[in-house]
């Protein structure tokens, strides 16, 4: 009888993927495009070894727009391929090795063999001209998210989406948002109510706004009334809330997932309205994805997901440092920064009652 020398192989061991995995293979989908995109159309990295520069020298030199040069700064500082000294941008030592033509060990043409993916060219057209136009497959001439979410179909496939990922989130941040101060909260952009619903659930006092424009409005009522949620506790206003008063009976107001979507100027246009709108010593909770940059360069996961936001709508991961600034502007204090699961995390501040407090 023959014998193997072969030895039994062990069952393969692969570790199945967690919430935080499966999430993130869509958040983080764009920013390997932005990586070609830098290597291939711009030759980044071969320009940063020759020459220094600080972010608005590579404005400049790229001719390319502030914000989406900004988060592809963050995400190559992430990645370990820039390091930012006395505000110059350099180049670490392997992305000299490998990405810049000055090392023979370089393998930029072999990057660039991808440089025509349809959304590498996306993106590098979003790094030249600032304006997010990646949602144009198969949908005719509505070119951006916002035009889109006016639509019945992709309001409709949109709200599902946020609604799902909303069963998984909205639980920690009812447990990190403490509401047992509190006797409204405004859900500015709410959706479907999902983030509403959980604070209600936790919080028996409470009761909740969802303001939403048409026709996600219709779609927030249907979604309460099956949670059950009668209008003594839940109700929804439509409106459009750039241009819409809110009103000023809430101690809370929320916004999930929503002030990433817009640029600054938008966002200071919402924080302000808030301010002005919330009752004295109320709150604004602001619950996405914020980079805390106290300590250095963005977490992976989360420099990834700003490309995704950067790409296909106005705004982008705003850090803790970039939402203190605007919340402090607008007159809010006490910023507080809570991590929640998934590279998601939750910004609050306070109107004092009293502005002497
Ligand atoms: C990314 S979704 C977030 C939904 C929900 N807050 C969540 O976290 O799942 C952004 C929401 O903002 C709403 N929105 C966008 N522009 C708006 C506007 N001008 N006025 C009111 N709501 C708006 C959209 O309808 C959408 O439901």
């Amino acid at each position: 009888m023959l014998h193997s020398t072969l030895a039994t192989p062990l069952p393969i061991q692969i570790s199945e993927p967690d919430i935080a995995q499966v999430i993130r293979w869509r958040d983080s989908s764009y920013a390997a495009d932005l990586y070609i995109a830098a290597v291939s159309w711009l030759d980044l990295f071969t320009y940063l070894d020759q020459s220094p520069a600080t972010e608005a020298e590579l404005r400049r030199h790229f001719q390319i727009k502030e914000r989406p040069t900004r988060t592809m700064i963050r995400l190559f500082e992430s990645w370990g391929l820039l390091v930012n000294i006395d505000g110059k941008l350099l180049v670490t030592a392997s992305a000299r090795r490998y990405l810049s033509r000055g090392s023979n060990e370089n393998i930029s043409s072999y990057i660039a063999t991808m440089k025509y993916k349809s959304s590498v060219r996306e993106i590098y057209d979003v790094l030249r001209q600032g304006a997010p136009d990646t949602w144009h497959v198969e949908r005719g001439d509505t070119t951006n998210w916002d035009a889109l979410m006016q639509t019945d179909d992709f309001a409709d496939l949109n709200t599902r989406g946020m609604e799902e990922r909303g069963r998984i989130f909205a639980p920690d941040l009812a447990r990190l948002l403490d509401c047992t101060q509190d006797t409204a909260v405004l859900d500015v952009g709410g959706g479907s109510g999902v983030y509403s619903a959980h604070l209600l659930n936790r919080y028996p006092n409470l009761s909740a706004t969802i303001f939403e424009r048409p026709p996600v409005d219709q779609l927030a009522t249907r979604c309460l009334a099956e949670r059950k949620l009668t209008a003594a506790r839940a109700r929804v206003i439509a409106g459009d809330m750039f241009v819409d008063p809110f009103p000023e009976t809430a101690s809370l107001h929320l916004y999930s997932h929503v002030l990433h979507n817009w640029g600054p100027e938008k966002v200071r246009l919402l924080l302000d309205k808030s301010y002005q709108s919330l009752l004295p010593g109320g709150r604004v909770a602001v619950y996405s994805c914020h980079p805390d940059d106290r300590g250095g360069p963005a977490p992976v996961a989360e420099a990834e997901y700003s490309v995704l936001l950067t790409t296909g709508y106005e705004g982008c991961c705003y850090s803790f440092e970039d939402m203190r600034s605007l919340m402090e502007g607008v007159g809010f204090q006490h910023v507080d920064y809570r991590k929640s699961i998934c590279n998601r995390s939750l910004i609050t501040a306070r109107k004092l009652a009293n502005r002497s407090a």
